[in-house]
């Protein structure tokens, strides 16, 4: 899926602002951005729900909205709130979809099947309106892979779930992910991201201010960190060492060189580790607007050391 300078306007509002996104067959992407970033109003434009001002969008290597006829039905999509009806159950209400799409049914067996891939009952026969938030968020994600997707599009798939189902959602998704589906998935949860995504993206004032591969954005610093109860000691054995707090900072490809020094120095050692930056490290410094992305800052080693 690729965007090329997508733009929206509303009035003089620019909603989203010459988004070039990109992602690859075989991702788990993450969309982050605070709210009122312009997320949804991306994600409607991806799936020919809302006509972009200017700028392009290929989805499954086709041009939208033109070939929504043809791409929509490999498409799996829950955007803002999954509507249902109220009176019918989850396993009706999935039947009334299935016989309204486009192409052959997906038939009862299906329904049976993603209502329990997603944590629903299949034998359930209350009606929907006495569902709660997070059932609602499961049968509209139940709705989206009826059709066995090549691509799924979630905007905010965890509002309303507990931890529990959360990490049922995280859990169900890497497991599609891993049978070949492709998942573009919207959130403000930055840890949510970290923990299930291949990509990122992250929007900012409707601007794409980032987007790399996750392993790429949480590589090693350089930096390695140190916590020893002989602080004095390992600084004679380190050079160049710096305190921040109650760890030291060495400069060094190699934890397990440093480890070697010290306890070769008799220093005793409690912890000894590479200092990554978090994804909340790299989105802070690319949506402030004086830091400089990508950028290892001196004054951001303590705080990203914490979380090596
Ligand atoms: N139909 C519309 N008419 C006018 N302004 C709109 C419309 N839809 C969205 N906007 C504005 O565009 C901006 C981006 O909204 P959008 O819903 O895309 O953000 P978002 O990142 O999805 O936020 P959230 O997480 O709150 O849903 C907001 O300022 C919003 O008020």
């Amino acid at each position: 899926m690729r965007t090329y300078g997508l733009t929206k306007r509303f009035g003089s509002l620019t909603a989203v602002d010459a988004v070039d996104l990109d992602c690859r067959a075989g991702d788990v992407y993450g969309f982050l951005g605070a709210n009122g970033s312009g997320k949804t109003t991306t994600v409607r434009m991806l799936l020919g729900l809302v006509l972009a001002t200017s700028g392009r969008a290929e989805v499954l290597g086709e041009e939208m909205p033109r070939a929504a006829g043809s791409v929509l039905p490999r498409v799996g999509a829950l955007v803002e709130g999954p509507g249902a009806y109220p009176h019918l159950s989850g396993r009706a209400n999935l039947a009334t979809f299935d016989a309204a799409g486009p192409g052959p049914r997906s038939g009862r067996r299906r329904i049976r099947e993603v209502l329990a891939e997603v944590g629903l009952d299949p034998a359930d026969r209350r009606p929907t309106r006495t569902y709660s938030l997070g059932m609602r968020q499961r049968l509209g994600l139940a709705a989206a892979l009826l059709r066995r997707p090549e691509l799924l599009v979630l905007d905010e798939p965890t509002n309303g779930l507990d931890p529990q189902g959360i990490r049922e959602m995280r859990e169900l998704l890497l497991r599609l992910n891993r049978d070949g589906t492709t998942i573009f998935v919207s959130s403000h949860l930055l840890a949510e991201v970290e923990q299930m995504c291949t990509r990122v993206g992250v929007l900012a004032g409707g601007r794409l201010v980032l987007q790399d591969d996750l392993a790429t954005l949480t590589a090693p610093t350089g930096l390695v960190r140190v916590v020893t109860p002989d602080q004095e000691l390992a600084r004679s054995l380190l050079p160049g060492a710096r305190s921040h707090g109650a760890e030291l900072v060495v400069s060094s490809p190699d934890a397990a060189d440093v480890t070697d020094r010290l306890v070769k120095g008799g220093c005793r050692v409690a912890e000894v580790g590479p200092v990554r930056r978090s994804l909340e490290d790299v989105v802070l410094a690319a949506t402030d607007p004086g830091a400089t992305p990508g950028a290892v800052a001196d004054d951001e080693v303590g705080a990203g050391a914490g979380r090596g």
